[in-house]
């Protein structure tokens, strides 16, 4: 073996071979234009503003600051025009027709209802944002969320799609309310475990559905996001600054495909009070939302207004390879931090006997045996001793006791997750890694089948 530097091998072609220069260009973007990118996963772009104003999603871009963009699809927008400096491979176009307009007036009447709010002491708009998958409704809330920060508002963004998380491990739903500006470098800001970030943490209150879609299991989703509600809304009463901008909620594409999900929406919208529906990018939705909500009254007795708005051409399909590489980064983000913070997880010895897991029921939901005989309901988790197939899996550790009902484990918050690095069958031990040495015996933790994390997290 050679060490190197001190070997006397003549250096290999490889090690002379000169460093590829990643390409450095510059455009000019007219007012009203977009910049649209997609950056492969593992692979990165520096983006500079060097005169104009520019945004992302409704976040406004500082001239001069490098921003650097990983595995990403996005945009950045110009209202009066701006001269970018790209360096990095990617796939880019610059598009002349988006409905920045519309969705920018749609701010406005959120802020005439926001400005009431506040003049009365009521609580502002609660906004539900519906729409097919990939119609542009997570960069719809960004860009409210965004535009309202910028106005001195505090929104309280609401995830009720537990296919992606929003400052947290997806499978998870949360409430988040927003005081500082969205980090758009990592999608929605740093995550509460990453300290050293130029951008303040956000605490978002999170509950743990753990699987995919919301129809996988109707009976423990439904129940969930009435708590999620009832959290959210006694930190919106709590807080005059969030209640008077109110909460902008977003959904899964799912829900928005058919009458099981349609009926979610309702349970959505009455669990937390909607009173503003923007649909995006579906005609057929929107008359559905019409049908079904143009007489509704809310718990207050209001009327729910539904906004239809356009879905932008910059909207992008993202496959499954894609959304999987992209959970696997957030999820190994939680635990090791990213490019500008390190994290330094602990691994923890348990035995089989020290920990009680709960593994989620899937799939028995509205589900009806030959004959219209409705399958029995054995309840929503199934307690699990530790076994092999548990490795590389998410476990949600509950604030709830060992002791407690299963009712009041779905109910309680979430106080971090671990991730199962190796199940020894023999010596019946989990080693387990956890963001900090917290004591985890005394915690139930939930077992689901989302997020999947196909390699391991300790290579
Ligand atoms: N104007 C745009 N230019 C470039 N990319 C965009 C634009 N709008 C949205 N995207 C990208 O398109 C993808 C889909 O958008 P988004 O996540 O907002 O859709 P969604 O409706 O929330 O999806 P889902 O139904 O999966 O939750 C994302 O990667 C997003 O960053």
């Amino acid at each position: 073996m050679s060490i190197p530097g001190l070997g006397q091998a003549a250096p290999t072609a490889a090690f002379l071979a000169p460093i590829p220069v990643a390409p450095t260009v510059v455009h000019d973007l007219q007012a009203n234009s977009e910049w649209r990118f997609e950056v492969d996963i593992g692979e990165k772009i520096d983006v500079k503003i060097l005169s104009g104003t520019a945004e992302i999603f409704g976040t406004e871009l500082a001239v001069n600051h490098l921003y650097t963009f990983r595995g990403a699809k996005s945009s950045i927008y110009t209202w009066h025009g701006c001269r970018i400096e790209v360096t990095g491979v990617c796939e880019e176009y610059t598009a002349e027709e988006t409905p920045m307009t519309q969705y920018v007036n749609t701010h406005f009447a959120l802020e005439k209802l926001r400005d009431e709010a506040e003049r009365d002491r009521r609580e502002g708009p609660r906004v539900l944002v519906v729409g097919p998958t990939n119609s542009g409704k997570t960069s719809l809330v960004k860009l409210l969320a965004a535009y309202a920060l910028r106005m001195g508002q505090q929104p309280m963004v609401i995830n009720t799609d537990s296919r992606e998380g929003l400052l947290s491990i997806p499978g998870s739903l949360t409430a988040t309310p927003f005081a500082s500006i969205i980090d758009v470098e990592q999608g929605w800001g740093s995550s509460p475990t990453s300290t050293s970030t130029p951008v303040p943490v956000k605490l978002p209150l999170c509950y743990y559905y753990g699987l995919g879609n919301p129809e996988d299991n109707t009976k423990l989703y439904k129940p969930i996001i009435t708590r999620l509600a009832l959290a959210a809304t006694s930190r919106l009463t709590d807080d005059p600054a969030i209640k008077s901008t109110g909460m902008i909620i977003d959904t899964p594409g799912v829900i928005s495909q058919g009458k099981g999900g349609f009926d979610l929406i309702s349970h959505i919208v009455s669990e937390f009070s909607v009173n503003t529906i923007l649909v995006i990018g579906s005609e057929r939705l929107h008359s559905e939302m019409l049908r079904r909500f143009s007489t509704y009254r809310t718990s207050t007795g209001e009327t729910i207004t539904l906004v239809k708005l356009d879905k932008s051409g910059g909207c992008v399909d993202r496959d499954d390879t894609f959304m999987q590489l992209t959970n696997e980064a957030t999820v190994k983000e939680y635990f090791f931090g990213d490019t500008r913070t390190t994290l330094s997880p602990h691994t923890q010895s348990l035995g089989y006997d020290e920990v009680t897991v709960y593994k989620i029921r899937e799939a028995h939901t509205n589900s009806f045996l030959p004959g219209g005989v409705e399958e029995t309901d054995h309840g929503l988790y199934e307690k699990v001793e530790p076994n092999a197939s548990m490795q590389h899996c998410i476990l949600a550790v509950m604030y709830a006791s060992v002791s407690d009902s299963q009712d009041t484990i779905r109910d309680a918050s979430v106080m971090g997750f671990v991730y199962v690095a190796e199940v020894d069958e023999t010596k019946r031990r989990l080693k387990v890694l956890a963001p900090m040495n917290t004591r985890m015996t005394d915690r139930p933790m939930i077992w689901g089948s989302w997020p999947e994390v196909a390699v391991s997290l300790m290579g």
